[in-house]
């Protein structure tokens, strides 16, 4: 080991145990000799002046992340550090920061030095086509297409499609707890959210609650379940340089099979609405009526007006389509399997949202209206946010050299929020580990700086999806807890344990069981 790592630099917090020995041997022994351009980038000293841990050569923090997933690893920086954290992913410097002054400075104020997120090496040429990695004016064409996708009026349109999402949602329950009381909430939680982002961004109607192994949620499940400590992946991410052998072997950390099943399913739901001369108030449509034909699609680094003269071009409407399908589907089917099981556990903050949920709306089929103002269900739903944020960590790069509260972040250098480690920061939640819904109160979330609580992001490249979210969520949340008590179960893990292999996004680590008893 003592090869690769140069002892001028101590360990620090990044010590490695006899597990993270073998791990750095499986990474770093093949590799340590080919790169040395990159071992000396983790010696040179981008981030001077950074406190944070001492980068093994090469490999930076990436063991530790592996070994303790995003969320575990950024708590551990966050107490070790405090709010700015110089570290090295692979050889790629991240600045983390968790100051709220500072996060509202480089996500709103300072903006326009800060609106792209780093290019993912892994990533191919497409995944520059959709919202989430476009850069520049590109990135603002794409997202002055798509953010009436979930505007509150396009909402109130596609209300009766989460109905009826909810509907199948109850009469699932219901026939499994009938098998048996104590039920697997986590396909559930999965099918119904598969179901609501095809019937609202796209017009599907897929049963994926009927059947939960449809096609829909095994091809999702493929391109989620990419476990960032694949050789495959690491080799990708941390070898830029070998994109082009990758590419010219066709070879994608993600599978073709389920990227080619998504496009197939954009391509024939678009001809469809042609054939049958119809509309619909969704996101596919907003695409259909921005396209003009393939002129210019190879438009690089255009002005915005051009970008719209030009319209949305095949590859964005299925690289954009892809990207709604799984955002849509992953996060928010985890959103919600942690509500449920803090509903579980909390008996009696499920009464208080019996309570509100009987006085406010009763049995009825709520409307649209009802459930955005049911204040008690969205404090109990912000502090599972807070908890749980399903997206750990969110990111942005520096167009050019920046100071932010005296510290110089250098051109070109990716910023990360850690939203997790963030939220459980003792300073700014007092008692991070307890749940408790009275942190968003209106009093309580008066006192609080609001760039401390981030689950969506924040400024103008924020979540498009959030009111889809938290009304989708809130929707199932209503419906359930007008039908059912829930109650843990011996077989439900308390406190749950989180998943530290699926990257970026939270997952609880096993399956989660509730009793259900109806009311
Ligand atoms: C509980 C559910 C969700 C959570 C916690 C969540 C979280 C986030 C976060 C943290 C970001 C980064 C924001 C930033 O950097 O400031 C983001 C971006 C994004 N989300 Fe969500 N999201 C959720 C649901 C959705 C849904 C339902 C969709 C779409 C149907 C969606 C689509 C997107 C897209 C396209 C972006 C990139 C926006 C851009 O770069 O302009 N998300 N989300």
């Amino acid at each position: 080991m003592r090869l690769f790592v140069d002892t001028r630099y101590p360990l620090d917090i990044l010590s490695l145990d006899n597990d993270d020995n073998d791990l750095f041997n499986l990474i770093a022994q093949p590799i340590s000799y080919i790169n040395k351009a990159s071992y000396s980038a983790c010696k040179t000293s981008v981030l001077r002046g950074f406190p944070g841990p001492r980068p093994i050569p090469f490999l930076g923090i990436l063991p530790q992340m592996i070994k303790k997933g995003f969320h575990g690893l950024d708590i551990e920086l966050v107490k070790k550090y405090g709010s700015v954290v110089g570290t090295y992913v692979g050889h790629f410097p991240s600045i983390l920061i968790s100051d709220p002054d500072m996060i509202k400075e480089i996500w709103v104020k300072d903006f326009k030095h800060f609106s792209d997120r780093p290019e993912l090496a892994y990533a191919g040429e497409m995944a520059y086509s959709a919202v989430t990695l476009a850069k520049g004016e590109h990135w603002k064409f794409l997202r002055h297409v798509f953010s009436p996708s979930f505007s509150p009026a396009k909402l109130k349109q596609m209300f009766s499609s989460i109905e009826d999402c909810s509907d199948q949602l109850i009469s699932q329950m219901k026939k499994q707890s009938q098998r048996n009381k104590h039920v697997n909430m986590e396909q559930i939680c999965q099918g119904f959210s598969m179901d609501v982002i095809c019937g609202t961004a796209f017009g599907l109607k897929v049963d994926s609650q009927e059947n939960p192994n449809n096609e829909f949620i095994k091809m999702a499940k493929e391109m989620t379940s990419l476990k960032f400590s694949s050789p495959l992946f690491l080799l990708q991410a941390f070898f830029p340089e070998l994109l082009h052998v990758f590419s010219r072997f066709e070879i994608r950390p993600f599978p073709s099979e389920a990227i080619d099943f998504f496009m197939d399913i954009t391509k024939t739901a678009i001809q469809k609405r042609k054939d049958n001369n119809m509309t619909r108030p969704d996101f596919l449509q907003l695409m259909i009526n921005n396209y003009k034909g393939e002129r210019d699609a190879d438009i690089k680094n255009g002005s915005l007006e051009m970008y719209k003269q030009r319209g949305i071009t095949e590859t964005e409407i299925l690289a954009n389509s892809l990207i709604f399908f799984l955002d849509g589907y992953d996060t928010t089917a985890s959103g919600l399997i942690f509500s449920i099981y803090r509903m579980a556990v909390h008996q009696d903050y499920q009464e208080r949202l019996f309570k509100e949920i009987d006085h406010e709306i009763g049995k009825d089929s709520p409307r649209y209206e009802q459930i955005l103002k049911l204040p008690y269900l969205d404090m109990f739903f912000c502090e599972v946010m807070r908890m749980y944020p399903p997206s750990t960590r969110t990111n942005r790069k520096t167009m050019k050299s920046v100071t932010v509260n005296g510290y110089r972040i250098p051109d070109g250098v990716e910023v990360t929020v850690p939203i997790y480690a963030m939220h459980y920061d003792p300073e700014l939640w007092p008692e991070p580990e307890s749940f408790n819904p009275e942190r968003f109160s209106a009093v309580n979330k008066e006192k609080r700086n609001p760039y401390s609580y981030m689950p969506f992001g924040h400024g103008p490249r924020n979540c498009i999806g959030m009111r889809l979210a938290h009304l989708e969520t809130k929707m199932a949340m209503v419906r359930i807890l007008q039908h059912f008590r829930l109650k843990p179960t011996p077989d439900t893990k308390i406190p749950i344990e989180l998943d530290n292999t699926s990257g970026g996004i939270l997952r609880p680590k096993n399956p989660v069981y509730v009793m259900i008893e109806p009311r």
